[in-house]
């Protein structure tokens, strides 16, 4: 990506809440011109061991310690310092010198958050005037608009329901446009939110804007999404409406067992258990169906089931290139999980993507349960042709920013596709 040098004269952080009243880093770049650059950076909470780390100011179960002022002051000392000191010619430079800068394998010295909030922003100054899917569009890439994933129902870490599987999501991947997806996905969430009613369920809201009814078998909750999906007039399946299901099963794997409703299963009885759940209900795509450890469980669930349903890598490959690409030789997952605070820079994340698309891996662009408004996601998943993002609920002003990006590039791009990657 060449481009004319660019020059910051001033980089600024501050501390600012995400979607769960946590502490989280807002970057703003002023390039030369004097015009500002500003990027909000999510915070997981089912995280992966390996993801670089947040640097957070101390004890996490207080709400001082969950502060961020240190990650915002490596942002205002060292690296502006770095910013300022020379005119930059492309992002992957930039980047490149974060990492150098920080000198630890996790980014642990300065912080992911620090690095990924200076990163995104540094990406839309060197976006300047395109729109920012343009910028970071590469050569090799047919650009479209993903499948959205509505993340409707929420369990695990996301909710303090029973249920321990984490998300059920709605996927339009029969919709005709990114418009009549978007349209499907609140239909349904409405409805389903009449039948919840109905059943005398809680309709209370998890972390990502699903509902989080006291519902603890899996099964049942299926049997939930279909009657929601036909009842607002919708066709459940690969042609209409499909369910996707990320469980975040490393939250549930406690030594060597999966504790599910409070029954232990090993990874071939919960294998057997997605084999059955597969066979019923219109499941198109299983995300972290086991535990980020369980490599060889990985490899029997890739070898049973990964002809029949995208079997997504998150927890597993927290989109590092060199976990990635030891996942694609020993032929496990076919798909990936893309969140950019994972790995910490805009670079990093894109290297991840270009190595899914080499080995004929699917993605998933992905936000965080803790968010902030900024939509760079949807941008990123236009711009790499990745074919499907998940930003939760069709609801709640974090989540629908993204879907709302996604509508507004569509509306300024007719002519780009819908639809997952060819
Ligand atoms: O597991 C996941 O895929 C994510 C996002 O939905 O959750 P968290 O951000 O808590 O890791
Ligand atoms: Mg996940």
């Amino acid at each position: 990506m060449a481009h004319a040098p660019i020059r910051f004269t001033d980089v600024s952080a501050l501390e600012i809440l995400d979607s769960r009243g946590n502490p989280t880093v807002e970057v703003t770049l002023t390039t030369e011109d004097g015009r500002p650059f500003t990027a909000g950076v999510p915070s997981g909470a089912s995280t992966g061991t390996r993801e670089a780390v947040e640097l957070r100011d101390g004890d996490p179960e207080r709400y001082e310690g969950k502060g961020v002022t240190r990650a915002v002051g490596n942002v205002v000392g060292e690296i502006s310092e770095l910013l300022r000191s020379r005119s930059w010619e492309s992002l992957e430079w930039l980047d490149d010198a974060l990492i150098e800068l920080d000198g630890t394998d996790g980014k642990s010295r300065l912080g992911a958050n620090a690095i990924l909030g200076v990163s995104m922003a540094a990406a839309r100054a060197f976006a300047g005037d395109r729109p920012l899917w343009q910028y970071l569009a590469p050569r090799e890439v047919e650009v479209r608009l993903p499948v959205p994933h509505f993340n409707v129902l929420n369990g695990g870490v996301h909710a303090p329901n029973d249920l321990d599987f984490q998300e059920f999501m709605l996927a339009p991947l029969g919709a005709p446009s990114f418009a009549e997806a978007v349209r499907a996905g609140a239909t349904i969430y409405h409805r389903l939110k009449k039948d919840l009613t109905a059943r005398g369920e809680s309709t209370g809201l998890g972390d990502e804007g699903g509902f989080a009814p006291d519902i603890s078998s899996p099964e049942e909750v299926l049997r939930l999404l279909v009657a929601a999906i036909e009842d607002a007039g919708y066709t459940p399946g690969r042609e209409g409406v499909a369910i996707a299901m990320d469980p975040a099963s490393s939250e549930f794997h406690r030594g060597g067992v999966y504790r599910i409703a409070g029954e232990d299963l090993s990874s071939e009885d919960l294998i057997d258990r997605y084999e059955d759940i597969i066979a019923e209900f219109p499941v198109w795509s299983l995300e972290d169906g086991l535990a980020e450890d369980d490599w060889d469980g990985w490899r029997r669930l890739t070898d049973r089931l990964g002809d029949r349903v995208q079997l997504v890598g998150d927890d597993i490959f927290v989109t590092n290139p060199a976990i990635i690409s030891r996942a694609i030789e020993r032929g496990i997952a076919n798909s990936a999980l893309i969140k950019l605070n994972q790995i910490g820079t805009v670079t990093e994340t894109l290297r991840a993507q270009a190595l899914c698309r080499e080995a004929g891996y699917a993605q998933m662009i992905s936000h965080r349960s803790g968010e902030t408004a900024d939509a760079f996601i949807a941008d990123l998943a236009v711009a790499t042709g990745a074919g499907q993002i998940k930003s939760g609920a069709p609801a709640r002003g974090e989540r629908v920013a993204k879907y709302d990006r996604l509508l507004s590039i569509a509306r300024s791009a007719p002519t780009l596709p819908y639809g997952l990657a060819r």
